[in-house]
């Protein structure tokens, strides 16, 4: 039996088996299995090249956002509407091969917004140019994942289980399980809190199929088996997603109001230039990007050209950004701005810098 047929044995027997104490533990050993079996599907044959031609798009600008949907919901008339670069869009499927960039500029940032084929259920599984789709959406900072308002919610569930399937997990933050592998000394598991989804005997099952023997776990939250099998397996993307809703001109407008209200989505018209504005701001904030403004000694901060910086940077981050040979002739600091306690702060090269921040750097 082929990979793709154990996979799919695997979720049959998953689907078909009724979650309670008696199946539990069946249930656990399967997730582990068939989480192994996509590792395998993923690593892939060494000798396929899936890389794939047409998908090898330089980074650039300040951060990289993913353009992940079903053909045809309007990802490159998102493209070609909001940058400067067209990329072909018409009302039959798979009109988009390879990965087409564009910039978006937003705050003063350039966002490289990525332009994909469409992908379709089966593609974690390696169907149509899903897993080449996919190796671009991991090197994003971010998902967006466009939908058909006329379809979205089963769009939505369909993509995320591929994406999942793939080790993509969209909008979550990694599982506080400390994990680390040992030469000896056999298997230690402690809580900081009670545990109510597993149990020691299902965590020493699922450590065995992966052959492991000797390890520290720690829980630190009430976490299942599948928190605990992405934690062993390692190599899990999470990203942020924002789940954008298009083509909203053919619906009501209840229909508009119900999608809106749901977390994390957006509700746009390419086509009629719908609520584009928002949708940038709303990317802008998954990005999770800042400003911070220089200044010079005497002179009033340079409001017009800030450096665009990752939410969670340093001084030092400021200084790269600047100039490659600054950090090397950094005396000092000084920063205004809510990271700053009083107005020119004195600041070494670990200070964290917050949004609109102004930063005046004394060399040596
Ligand atoms: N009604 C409506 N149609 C739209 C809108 N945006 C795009 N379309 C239409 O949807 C069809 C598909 O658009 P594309 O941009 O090619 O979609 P895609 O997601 O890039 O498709 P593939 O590259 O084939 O995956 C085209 O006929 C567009 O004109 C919209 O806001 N409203
Ligand atoms: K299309
Ligand atoms: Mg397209």
């Amino acid at each position: 039996m082929g990979i793709l047929e154990k996979i799919s044995e695997i979720e049959k027997e998953i689907a078909r088996t009724q979650k309670n104490k008696a199946t539990e533990y069946h249930l656990g050993l399967l997730k582990a299995k068939l989480a192994k079996y996509r590792a395998q599907i993923l690593e892939g044959p060494k000798n396929s090249g899936q890389k794939g031609e047409g998908f090898d798009v330089m980074k650039s600008g300040d951060a990289r956002v993913a353009l992940i949907g079903f053909p045809s919901v309007g990802k490159s008339t998102l493209l070609s509407t909001l940058t400067s670069t067209t990329s072909e869009a018409a009302s039959y499927e798979f009109t988009t091969l390879t990965c087409i960039p564009g910039v978006i500029q937003h705050n003063g940032a350039n966002i490289q917004l990525l332009d994909l084929p469409g992908i379709i259920e089966g593609a974690a599984a390696g169907k149509g140019r899903g897993r080449q789709v996919i190796a671009v959406g991991r090197t994003a900072d971010m998902v967006v994942m466009m939908l058909d308002a006329l379809k979205g919610d089963v769009q939505k569930e369909l993509l995320t289980k591929e994406l999942e399937a793939v080790g993509i997990r969209l909008n979550k933050k990694p599982p506080n399980i400390y994990y680390k592998e040992k030469k000896g000394g056999g298997i230690s598991i402690t809580a900081t809190c009670t545990l109510t989804k597993i149990s020691e005997k299902m965590i020493q099952l699922i450590l065995h199929e992966y052959k492991i023997f000797n390890a520290d776990i720690v829980f630190r939250e009430d976490y299942g088996e599948d928190a605990l099998i992405d934690v062993i397996v390692g190599n899990r993307k999470y990203m942020p997603c924002l789940y954008v809703y298009n083509k909203i001109d053919q619906i009501s407008i209840e229909e508009v109001d119900r999608i809106a209200r749901q977390p994390h989505c957006v509700v746009i018209s390419c086509n009629m230039l719908l609520n584009l504005d928002h949708f940038k701001d709303s990317m802008w904030k998954y990005l999770a990007l800042i400003t911070v403004y220089t200044k010079k000694p005497g002179k009033k901060p340079d409001f017009e050209d800030g450096l665009i910086l990752r939410s969670g940077s340093t001084v030092e981050h400021a200084c790269h950004a600047i100039h490659r040979t600054l950090v090397a002739n950094f005396k000092y600091g000084q920063v205004w701005g809510l990271s700053a306690k009083y107005n020119g702060q004195h600041v070494g090269l670990s200070h964290k810098l917050c949004h609109e921040d102004v930063l005046l750097v004394t060399k040596k």
